[in-house]
């Protein structure tokens, strides 16, 4: 056996620098690069080992750790999870700062290799800097709260363990059933020692990410339901989007006559313009697409984990006679909603599924170009907003009196309705840009009303909703394709959450683009508590003697490099994205926006637990509203 001593750090770095993933025939190399926080848990040995010999990998500092860890799964989720970025911590509060990011991996089922440094395995110098002591074990640190967040969690203790470590780390951020963050620990001594390595170990490794095929029987069921359907509608989940289904679900959704509906992660798989593609299901879906899959008898789940925004908390079916279908490569959410299984991929099975349909035909007729035609029209209402100062009935209605609006437009000198900049934003910027969101009020605005004309340019991550993601993931999303203009959807709430990664893109001359919508406050959740009863309640943002917090974001984002402008009108925002698409830095461009002027909800309801007894009868109401609702919600 032929060997080679190198620490531990330096063959994780060796090794992620021999990995690549083939798909279709082609063959790329996996790991891009490293995003890192350097401490004492880590500089020595990863840095260290980065210093002497980084191969191929770009290094890249960040500047939080659960920001650049965000940017990492934005890299990855925009290519398709076919390239990842691993993330280097230092211990103890270094990795409780990637505890959100994790979480937002693995619900999102993205691959990123997290690699936090641990506590000392030999213990000599206990308890060492950020060393949380547990009285009932030694054994347990910081870094064992990411268990509960990760697909793959390890602790290296030895320096040979690191290589069937890596080994499992890698089959399952490869496995398209199975991927999201792969966490390997490693104790901060280890990391620095040597070991004779069997070079085999670094040998050039390629994983296949073999399309899974659907078995005859799976085929056989498929095409009999649907046959035996008379108004399906094909989902369109996230699944869709990284097995890249487009042309098939084009052909089979004209070829029959089946509706599309979107996900929030399924969105732009096949662009808004598509006549057949009916938008956003669910919670903060379109009235088209709630209404056709309320008519639907069949619900074809592609690629979808049926969270409670795309099911409306499972009252978007009528479950009374609706079937469901269901094509995924995890086996885990192809059992949902007591559906026909295919375990395979969505667009191999679709395409095997396409000639077995014949002369088949749905009978949604007329009706899919009808229900499109009514959204279009409503869309185009909400794109028109204008305020006043009286009588004014926004969207979010009958919470702020007139007086407490008024108040909300002198205080932030504003009368831009939120729609309306979102919808001047879709028509204004280049149609191949890519927008990036996740949490607010803005993920619900976006499924409805943003057009999409080029797939692949709305991400979305909605799985976790994680606030702090939309400026982090959208630098993320520019290290994934440098030549296209990036968007950030962000709220104040969200920016003020973390931006961090804004100062890292700067630093790194990644320009990207943060679009501001600045209602002072937790918007969406003021409207949650009020429509469920309660007054407004710690969600504005109103100073201690009860004034409305203004905040002049635009000068912070001058201090810290960045091109910035201010934009309250359709026309200023048009000149402001105009000028800002010219420029070479990154830019900001903050709206002052009037609270409850986002979209409502459209046919739908959301589950959101109203307490059982109150002393207000509104309350009270709101509770007995849910208890008519869970009599008709498909119980599991
Ligand atoms: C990390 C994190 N903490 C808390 C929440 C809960 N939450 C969801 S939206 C929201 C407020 C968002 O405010 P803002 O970004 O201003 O958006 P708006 O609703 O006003 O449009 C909060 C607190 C979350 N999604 N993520
Ligand atoms: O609690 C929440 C409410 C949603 O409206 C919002 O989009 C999401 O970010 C969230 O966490
Ligand atoms: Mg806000």
């Amino acid at each position: 056996m032929k060997t080679i001593r190198l620490t531990t750090a330096q063959a994780l770095i060796k090794f992620l620098n021999q990995q690549y993933i083939q798909v279709d025939g082609q063959e790329i190399p996996f790991v891009e690069g490293v995003f890192a926080v350097f401490g004492h848990g880590n500089v020595l040995s990863i840095g260290q080992a980065l210093e002497q010999d980084p191969g191929h990998l770009k290094v890249i500092q960040g500047k939080n750790e659960q920001g650049m860890a965000h940017a990492a799964i934005a890299f990855s989720k925009q290519m398709l999870r076919r390239k990842i970025y691993a993330v280097t911590a230092s211990s103890g509060p270094g990795s409780a700062n990637l505890v959100a990011a994790a979480g937002t991996a693995l619900a999102n089922n993205i691959p990123v290799l997290l690699l936090p440094a641990d506590t000392f395995a030999s213990r000599q110098p206990d308890p060492v800097l950020q060393q949380v002591e547990q009285e009932y074990s030694q054994a347990v640190t910081t870094n064992d709260a990411l268990k509960a967040v990760s697909r793959y969690w390890d602790r290296v203790t030895r320096p040979e363990q690191l290589m069937s470590s890596l080994i499992r780390a890698f089959e399952v951020m490869t496995d398209p059933g199975k991927a999201g963050p792969a966490t390997i620990c490693i104790a901060q001594d280890v990391e620095g020692e040597a070991f004779d390595y069997d070079e085999k170990f670094f040998e050039k490794r390629v994983h296949y990410l073999d399309r899974k095929l659907p078995t005859d029987r799976e085929l056989k069921g498929a095409a009999e339901l649907i046959k035996a359907s008379k108004k399906p509608v094909i989902v369109v989940g996230g699944g869709a989007k990284y097995s890249q289904a487009r042309e098939i679900l084009m052909d089979i959704s004209e070829r029959y006559n089946i509706p599309l509906v979107e996900t929030q992660a399924g969105k732009s798989t096949v662009e808004s313009t598509f006549k057949n593609n009916l938008g956003g299901l669910g919670i903060t879906g379109t009235l088209a697409a709630n209404k056709a899959a309320r008519q639907a008898d069949l619900i074809i789940g592609t690629g979808t984990r049926y969270t409670d925004f795309a099911t409306s908390s499972k009252t978007a079916f009528n479950f009374d006679h609706a079937k469901f279908l269901n094509i995924n490569v995890s086996r885990l959410q192809a059992y949902k909603l007591d559906a026909f299984q295919v375990v395979a991929d969505a667009k191999i099975t679709l395409e095997q599924l396409n000639p077995m349909l014949e002369e088949y035909t749905s009978e949604f007729g007329d009706v899919i170009s009808e229900l499109k035609e009514e959204w279009f029209a409503e869309r185009d209402r909400l794109s028109k907003v204008t305020f006043s100062r009286e009588n004014f009935t926004p969207e979010i209605k009958n919470h702020f009196s007139q007086e407490v609006l008024n108040e909300y437009a002198d205080a932030l000198n504003t009368e831009f309705s939120q729609t309306t900049a979102l919808i001047t934003i879709n028509d204004t910027i280049d149609p191949e840009s890519i927008i990036i969101c996740s949490a607010g009020s803005l993920p619900g605005d976006l499924q409805r009303l943003w057009n999409t004309t080029v797939p692949n340019t709305y991400h979305l991550e909605y799985g976790y909703s994680c606030m702090g993601y939309e400026v982090s993931g959208t630098f993320g999303v520019k290290l994934a394709d440098p030549a296209k203009e990036v968007y950030s959807f962000v709220g104040d709430g969200s920016f003020l959450m973390l931006h961090s990664e804004f100062i890292t893109a700067i630093q790194y001359n990644q320009k990207i683009n943060v679009l501001l919508f600045d209602n002072s406050g937790w918007g969406c959740i003021n409207n949650l508590q009020m429509d469920h009863g309660m007054d407004s309640f710690h969600c504005e943002f109103r100073t201690h003697d009860n004034k409305i917090l203004n905040i002049d974001y635009a000068k912070l984002a001058e201090a810290y490099g960045a091109k910035s402008y201010r934009a309250n009108t359709i026309e200023e925002l048009k000149a402001a994205l105009e000028d800002a698409k010219k420029q070479e830095v990154s830019t900001l461009i903050e709206m002052k926006v009037l609270p409850k002027t986002m979209t409502d909800g459209y046919d739908s309801w959301w589950n959101v637990g109203v307490a059982e007894v109150s002393n207000k009868e509104s309350i009270q109401k709101a509770h007995e509203f849910m208890q008519q609702k869970l009599q008709i919600v498909k119980q599991y």
